[in-house]
């Protein structure tokens, strides 16, 4: 797990006041992480292009093309010239090194990004769209100074943004990198240690970002146990029972000792399931609302939810009024895509915020949420899944676009309800069964277009 920040400049800010290290320093080992993964990947001799900007993002270009003189073929290009004082001095060293400034964006087997960093402050005019579509057209393999050029402090690109295989951010991770928008334009996203260790670099964040690391699958350390020892999932069947049988399966395959679908009519059930028209009497967590549909009345919901048990919550339950209640209880996961916290947002009297509104600022309106029902788990899906509580966020980037298809959600609902059923709390099971997902689905040795929901919950198993 990793520190996440909506700006570094107060961290930068330390390194000056507190430990000595002025921006000179901090600049040149921001452009040396660009020039080691350079040096890492192509021979001395390859072509690089550097395009830099005239702040401090593009004096991190400019001292990386002094730092790759006489060794590669540096190609500087400065549309703006320098204007920010660092900038100026790294231009002076450039030319002092005897490199020359081109005149013209070229070809390159590398190119860097060091327009606009953390501070773009307008909309790009023609020339900078200009140059940054220039730029996405190159089949080179491309470097993002910092955060590529065109994506705003939220996250959100502008009309034209820098499109990157690697971003090299200095310091620490920012959150603008791991927003759902933000996610086609970033590539792998790497740290730059500017002379200090993150350490002593970083400050405590609410915010973090989950790693393969922090996974850990409820593997079992009791030798003498039953299937009692592992908790009971109800998960309610609805119109569209396959939702809540995808769950199941997957709860089953993740841990859980014991599943029993839930049901007012009787349905064809896999025979590893158990299915029941009552709560089973030993029920330790429930899973309600994938496909459930309409045909439900308020009093068989009260039947099926009455106990006050830990519960994940997802899809149609969103629209109805026992949200309401269910948001007042303990030990609550809510898991909805953009389109369904919308609607829930509005059940709650909340916000009324379109589905874009909401992609634009994820953070902002899961805030909306949270700051209403700090006790809450809430797990904002999307391409980077935000789980919050209270004033905690952690955003999970692991997960892959081989799941944005139907059922995926449902496999999601039954791994954490697993996990509640197995006594993790519900903030825990909500990262771990979020982690499991992602992780699964870059486990899964198919094309990305064809992974199916019992694909994952073959992986499942073998994490
Ligand atoms: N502060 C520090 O100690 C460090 C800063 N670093 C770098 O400094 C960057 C931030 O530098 P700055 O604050 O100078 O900001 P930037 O270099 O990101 O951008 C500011 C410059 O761009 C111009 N500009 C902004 N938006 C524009 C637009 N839409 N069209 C045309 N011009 C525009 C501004 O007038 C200003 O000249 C970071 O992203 C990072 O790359 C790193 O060197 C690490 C250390
Ligand atoms: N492009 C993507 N990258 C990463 N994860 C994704 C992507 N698209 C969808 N997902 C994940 O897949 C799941 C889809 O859930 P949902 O939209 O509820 O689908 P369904 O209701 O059909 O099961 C969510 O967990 C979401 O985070
Ligand atoms: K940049």
């Amino acid at each position: 797990m990793r520190n996440l920040y909506e700006s570094v400049t107060k961290l930068d800010h330390r390194c000056y006041d507190i430990y000595q290290l002025p921006e000179d320093i901090l600049m040149e080992h921001a452009a040396y992480a660009i020039t080691d993964q350079i040096k890492e990947r192509f021979e001395p001799g390859a072509k690089v292009l550097i395009v830099a900007g005239p702040g401090n993002n593009g004096g991190d270009g400019v001292a990386c093309a002094r730092q790759l003189l006489g060794e590669y073929d540096v190609h500087l290009f400065m549309p703006y010239g320098a204007k920010s004082s660092m900038c100026k001095l790294q231009l002076e060293r450039f030319y002092a090194c005897g490199g020359e400034l081109s005149e013209n964006l070229t070809d390159a087997d590398i190119v860097v990004d060091a327009l606009f960093g953390s501070g773009l402050s307008e909309p790009l005019n023609e020339e900078s769209q200009h140059i940054i579509t220039r730029l996405n057209e190159l089949q080179s393999f491309k470097i993002a100074c910092d955060i590529p050029s065109g994506i705003d402090s939220k996250g959100n690109p502008l009309p034209v943004a820098f499109v990157a295989d690697l971003t090299i951010t200095m310091g620490a991770m920012k959150l603008s990198l791991f927003m759902d928008l933000a996610k086609d334009y970033v590539g792998k996203v790497i740290v730059a240690d500017l002379g200090i260790s993150s350490k002593l670099y970083e400050s405590e964040s609410d915010y973090k970002l989950l790693e393969e690391s922090d996974l850990k699958p409820p593997y079992r350390t009791r030798f003498n146990s039953n299937k009692g020892t592992y908790g009971h999932l109800a998960l309610i069947a609805g119109e569209k029972e396959g939702a809540a049988i995808m769950a199941a399966l997957a709860a089953l395959r993740y841990g859980v000792g014991l599943v029993t679908l839930v049901t007012c009519e009787k349905i064809q059930v896999p025979y590893e399931l158990m299915h029941s028209s009552h709560l089973p009497p030993k029920t330790t967590a429930l899973a309600a609302g994938m496909g459930l549909g309409m045909e439900y009345s308020d009093e068989d919901l009260e039947e099926f939810l009455h106990k006050d048990l830990p519960m994940v919550i997802d899809a149609d339950l969103f629209y109805s009024s026992k949200i309401q209640e269910i948001v007042k209880r303990e030990k609550v996961v809510l898991t909805p895509h953009p389109k369904e916290f919308g609607a829930l947002l509005r059940n709650l009297n909340l916000a009324d915020l379109s589905v874009e509104e909401i992609q634009r600022d994820r953070i902002g309106a899961a805030k909306i949420f949270t700051k209403a029902y700090p006790e809450v788990v809430l797990l904002l899906k999307g391409a980077n899944p935000i789980i919050a509580q209270g004033e905690q966020f952690f955003i999970n980037p692991l997960g892959t676009n081989a799941l944005a298809k139907g059922g995926s959600g449902d496999i999601l609902t039954g791994l954490i309800g697993a996990l509640l059923a197995q006594g993790y709390d519900p903030l825990e099971a909500a990262i771990q069964g979020s982690l499991a997902h992602a992780i699964a689905s870059r486990k899964v040795d198919k094309a990305n277009y064809a992974l199916a929901p019992s694909d994952l919950i073959e992986v499942i198993g073998k994490l």
